[in-house]
């Protein structure tokens, strides 16, 4: 099995602790200071592409607190007010400007030489929410990084209020966690739109309670980890066990953008097979077969109600479609089961679920085939179902369920679904999508986050499009459904944020996203 390539999460007094190893004197630190301003500007820059990109007279609030948080939020104003030369940045420093740090002065130095006085400095005080000005296209919350520590002081929690109930803030970026998250959260925490981990992503902006405040969270790789990093490897000092979690990176896409070999034919990438689609939802398997077509794999043939796979076949002539035995209701049949193992040996994966129903016979054509399969499985919507899973016991399966699905499969807090032994890997979408594997029916697999995707999947058509990649991924890799996994949800991230980059997150129809996969797999 492949590794997946991902970086580790680690706790704030790990974070310190490696970053003592890893960044040993000030010229280090600055460089990584540097580094960290530079990749926040250009990944800020990025994301405001979905609100129309920044204005031309931005205005920016900086919120700066004494240590290298707020050093890394003055030089991203830097790269920003440099970058659009007729924005201006209001500094406003929460401990006064004596208190910073020394990285922190020199980055407040550097960003006063670079702009002058498009750089206003001020210092909060008593009041100061009543001197914000009436809009601003982005605040930069850089007041407290992984060093903060409960209680936060009245005049600091009075500007972060003042801030979060500001009404025209277009775009709120909070560095590294937002102010007053950490190994414990105070009572007032800055309420972030995004936030840019620096470096390495610390734990606590994975937790439920901070996940209002954290937004939409992304990973700045400051190129501290190899690709594959566990702690305990070399360069990572202060561990001397793996992580528990991970951040996957744009990195697992890599060999989707590779050239492949001349020496191939349509069987050396694989053969998905679909099952799905129903009179009441015809629409979803459609969706699945186009983004399986456009994984990768060499060919996919599709399974669906008899009357539908006409027209499908007509629209999509690139994939196989066979019509199926239907229901009374115009679901799949038991006869279903038959046809799909005369050609099952041919094939190296079956995604089963889109559209299908809940209804009984269904469900019991769906139990069927999952007692029957004999190739790597991917569950999704209907499909996931208790007894669907027990069928399949054994088989590798990948499960793709959002909150309500997760918890009809029995899935608890800790992400295990109550499908017994086997290869599971089960894929919990959300706005932070998490995936993670209990190979042979272990509790023990890490955890893996996708800081990649946003609100633009929020839509019908969503699951169906992510469930196509992963079994067209999984046809191509079956050895590995925990990579086709990771790798999918990597990808159908992306290409959801070129998207809603292009063409904002609201006027848009999802198989949109099916036209920026070629462009997700090019960082
Ligand atoms: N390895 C990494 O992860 C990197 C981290 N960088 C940035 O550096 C940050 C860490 O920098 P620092 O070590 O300076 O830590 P912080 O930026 O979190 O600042 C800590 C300062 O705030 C003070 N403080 C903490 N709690 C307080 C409270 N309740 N009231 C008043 N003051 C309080 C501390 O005494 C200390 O002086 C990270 O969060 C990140 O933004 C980047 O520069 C790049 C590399």
């Amino acid at each position: 099995m492949d590794r997946v390539p991902s970086h580790p999460v680690l706790s704030c007094a790990a974070a310190k602790a490696w970053e003592a190893g890893r960044l040993p004197d000030e010229a280090a630190e600055w460089q990584a200071m540097q580094r960290a301003g530079l990749a926040l500007a250009a990944a800020i820059t990025e994301d405001f592409k979905e609100i129309g990109g920044l204005p031309a007279d931005a205005r920016i609030l900086v919120l700066v607190g004494k240590g290298h948080n707020g050093g890394d939020a003055l030089l991203a104003a830097r790269a920003l007010l440099t970058a659009i030369p007729a924005a201006t940045a209001e500094v406003v420093f929460c401990f006064g400007e004596t208190t910073l740090r020394p990285l922190a002065a020199r980055a407040l130095a550097d960003l006063r030489s670079s702009v002058g006085p498009r750089a206003a400095t001020r210092l909060v005080a008593k009041g100061a929410p009543g001197l914000l000005a009436p809009g601003y296209a982005l605040c930069l919350d850089g007041i407290f990084g992984f060093q903060f520590r409960p209680p936060m002081d009245d005049a600091t929690a009075d500007l972060i209020h003042a801030v979060n109930a500001h009404p025209a803030i277009r775009f709120r970026a909070a560095v590294d966690l937002p102010s007053g998250v950490g190994e414990t959260n105070a009572p007032t925490v800055f309420r972030a739109d995004f936030t840019y981990a620096t470096g390495i992503v610390k734990q606590p902006v994975l937790l439920s309670a901070a996940a209002a405040s954290v937004g939409r969270l992304r990973y700045l790789d400051l190129g501290f980890f190899d690709p594959v990093a566990k702690l305990g490897g070399p360069g990572c000092p202060g561990s001397a066990s793996p992580a528990t979690d991970y951040v996957l990176t744009q990195d697992i896409l890599a060999p989707l953008a590779a050239l492949r070999s001349s020496q191939t034919d349509k069987r050396t990438f694989g053969h998905l097979l679909v099952v799905g689609g129903s009179r009441s939802y015809p629409g979803a398997v459609v969706l699945a077969v186009r983004a399986a077509l456009r994984s990768g794999a060499g060919l996919v043939t599709a399974f669906v109600p008899e009357r539908l796979a006409p027209e499908y076949a007509a629209r999509h002539p690139e994939a196989m479609w066979v019509g199926c035995p239907e229901t009374a209701a115009g679901g799949l049949a038991g006869g279903t089961v038959d046809l799909i193992q005369a050609r099952q040996s041919r094939a190296t994966a079956m995604l089963m679920g889109p559209g299908m129903s809940a209804e009984p016979e269904v469900i019991e054509t769906m139990v069927a085939i999952g007692r029957m399969s004999a190739i790597p499985l991917v569950l999704d919507a209907d499909a996931l179902r208790p007894e669907v899973l027990a069928a399949a016991q054994g088989r590798s399966v990948v499960c793709t369920p959002h909150a309500g699905e997760y918890e009809r499969i029995g899935g608890r807090a800790g992400l295990r679904p109550a499908s017994g032994s086997g290869d599971v890997v089960t894929v919990l979408k959300g706005p932070l999508t998490r995936i993670v594997s209990n190979s042979g029916g272990s509790e023990t697999g890490p955890t893996y986050y996708s800081p990649f995707g946003g609100p633009v999947l929020a839509r019908g058509g969503s699951g169906d499009i992510l469930a196509g990649l992963i079994g067209g991924l999984l046809a191509q890799s079956p050895a590995d459904p925990l990579l086709a996994a990771c790798r999918g949800v990597v990808w159908h991230g992306r290409a959801a944020d070129l998207l809603a980059r292009a063409r904002g997150q609201v006027a848009i129809e999802l198989s949109e996203t099916l036209e920026q996969l070629g462009p997700a797999l090019h960082p």
